[in-house]
């Protein structure tokens, strides 16, 4: 277990991380990202000129996590419209480029719909063009202030749950400011627990088998200087056994109607040790990540990745080093079985924290009702 502990004291805030710009180059608007696929070892842009290239950097995760799948969505058909290209094709290239988090689809449905609402109206290309890239920067900042608004609302969940303080919270994935307009989900609640000088310890999971949290959860809690150590997924459960983890916190890719929450592959587990352990689980998501018109959780559709990713294991330092990538790890040949997420039930999770507020026995409040409160544009 690799161990780090507190590097910079809480209120010491790093430089914000370079993670998706919209750029005007004399070639044309482009969509510069982050590479996150190079993380920790290399801080590399990846450049996106069209939606083909942006759909392959959805499929490889060179950007990935719900709610900035949504941001990346929303820019990618603005670019369509920029391009003059077809914009209702590029926004189901987008939708279609991963299945389970239902911000893509309604990033790329919103800037669609107000693309299609200004040439309705009888506004010009490049009008028009600019109107939908109004929209997707309205949906990314919108998104930094639900990261904020989560923050506050998960905290004080916390001390309500929690109120001896001194917590050590286990997370699982990435979910910080890779992920957002703003500093996360589940992640922005410890950074802000940790800013309060409050979190004794983040327990990061690696998250096999793309080490998202590894890769990318340490890296952010390093930078942040969180108290962090980072364990193998099935290290958990002696974790708890041990009385180490006072909550979970995890992100969410949909929300379906009954409170079923999907998310990265292994969150279900922690669901299953957390009740037996009597700790509570809590979801953070934005509104933007419920989906009502799912009614359940067997209704959620969850990507089938590729077996190679089971099958090899890829160092980024090894990329970085020049070392070549991918170490094979299994017979050559060995099928695979590789779910990128898993289906929690409601009854597993202790509460939901959005940026409306909480969905919990402690509020009472539906998930309809809060959808129905949040400011977010309702597209058809
Ligand atoms: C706010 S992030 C919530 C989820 O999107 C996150 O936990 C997750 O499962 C991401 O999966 P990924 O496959 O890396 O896109």
């Amino acid at each position: 277990m690799a161990d780090q502990d507190a590097q910079s004291p809480a209120g010491v805030e790093p430089p914000a991380l370079p993670v998706l710009r919209w750029d005007e180059t004399p070639g044309g608007p482009v969509l510069v990202l982050l590479d996150q696929t190079r993380l920790p070892a290399q801080e590399t842009e990846l450049v996106c000129t069209d939606v083909p290239a942006l759909v392959g950097a959805i499929r490889t995760l060179a950007v990935r996590g719900a709610p900035l799948l949504g941001i990346a969505g929303g820019y990618g058909v603005a670019l369509a419209a920029a391009r003059g290209e077809d914009v209702a094709e590029a926004a189901g290239l987008l939708e279609r480029a991963r299945p389970t988090a239902v911000n893509l689809g309604y990033g790329a449905r919103r800037v669609a719909a107000a693309h299609t609402a200004a040439v309705g109206r009888g506004v010009g290309g490049a009008a028009a063009a600019a109107e939908a890239l109004a929209e997707a920067r309205a949906l990314h900042r919108e998104d930094a202030q639900a990261s904020r608004r989560m923050a506050e609302h998960g905290e004080a969940l916390l001390e309500e749950l929690l109120p001896s303080g001194g917590h050590q919270l286990l997370t699982h994935c990435n979910t910080g400011a890779l992920v957002s307009g703003g500093e996360g989900t589940a992640f922005a609640v410890a950074l802000r627990v940790h800013r309060q000088g409050r979190l004794r310890r983040l327990w990061v999971d690696e998250t096999r088998p793309l080490l998202q949290g590894a890769r990318l959860t340490a890296f952010e809690a390093a930078r942040n200087g969180l108290a962090y150590s980072l364990l193998t997924d099935n290290a958990a459960g002696s974790l708890f056994a041990a009385g180490e983890v006072d909550a979970v916190l995890i992100g969410a890719d949909r929300i379906a109607a009954d409170g079923s929450v999907a998310n990265k592959v292994g969150s279900y587990p922690l669901a299953v040790l957390a009740k037996y352990h009597h700790v509570p689980f809590i979801v953070v998501a934005p509104t933007t990540t419920v989906d009502l018109g799912t009614p359940d959780g067997t209704s959620i559709i969850v990507e089938q990745r590729p077996g190679n990713e089971v099958t090899e294991v890829t160092s980024p330092h090894g990329v970085a080093a020049g070392g070549g990538g991918a170490t094979v790890v299994a017979p050559l040949g060995a099928p695979a079985y590789n779910p990128a997420f898993d289906v929690t039930p409601a009854e597993l999770i202790t509460a939901i924290v959005t940026e409306e507020g909480v969905v919990s026995p402690v509020t009472g409040v539906g998930l309809a009702e809060l959808c129905a409160r949040s400011s977010q544009v309702t597209i058809s």
